[in-house]
């Protein structure tokens, strides 16, 4: 019993990787995040950022690239039950969208917050 659930918690581990390849193999704005991360990386290292710093860096990144996934399974589920145009379908979209825009000033504002007192 505990092996299978043992082995059941390791495929769900399995599939998530599989999800997270997928989108950063097929998703353009997670793969600019992508580069953004990697850039922010470099300037963490650069500028010698603190511990707490480098949580809230690593942070911000993970809420938007999460955000934006599920964005696009959102967008993926409304194309699929329904391809034509509809109002309802372009709300819901919206709706998604709206919510990477939350996540994106987020980190906007935490990077502003870490690396403005570098610079001035
Ligand atoms: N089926 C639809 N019915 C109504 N409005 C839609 C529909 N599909 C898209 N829209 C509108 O267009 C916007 C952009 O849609 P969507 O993100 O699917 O297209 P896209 O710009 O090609 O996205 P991506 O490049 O991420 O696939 C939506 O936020 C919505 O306002």
């Amino acid at each position: 019993m505990w092996n299978s659930f043992l082995g059941k918690r390791l495929k769900g581990c399995g599939y998530a990787f599989k999800g997270a390849l997928l989108l950063l193999r097929n998703e353009a704005s997670i793969q600019v995040q992508a580069v953004i991360a990697i850039i922010m990386a470099f300037a963490g290292f650069y500028f010698e950022i603190s511990a707490v710093e480098w949580m809230l860096q690593i942070f911000a990144i993970g809420l938007v690239m999460s955000i934006e996934g599920l964005n696009t399974a959102v967008e993926e589920i409304a194309d699929f039950v329904h391809p034509d145009f509809h109002n309802k379908i372009g709300f819901i979209k919206d709706v998604a969208a709206g919510a990477v825009f939350f996540a994106a000033i987020t980190a906007i504002i935490i990077g502003c917050i870490i690396y403005f007192p570098k610079f001035y």
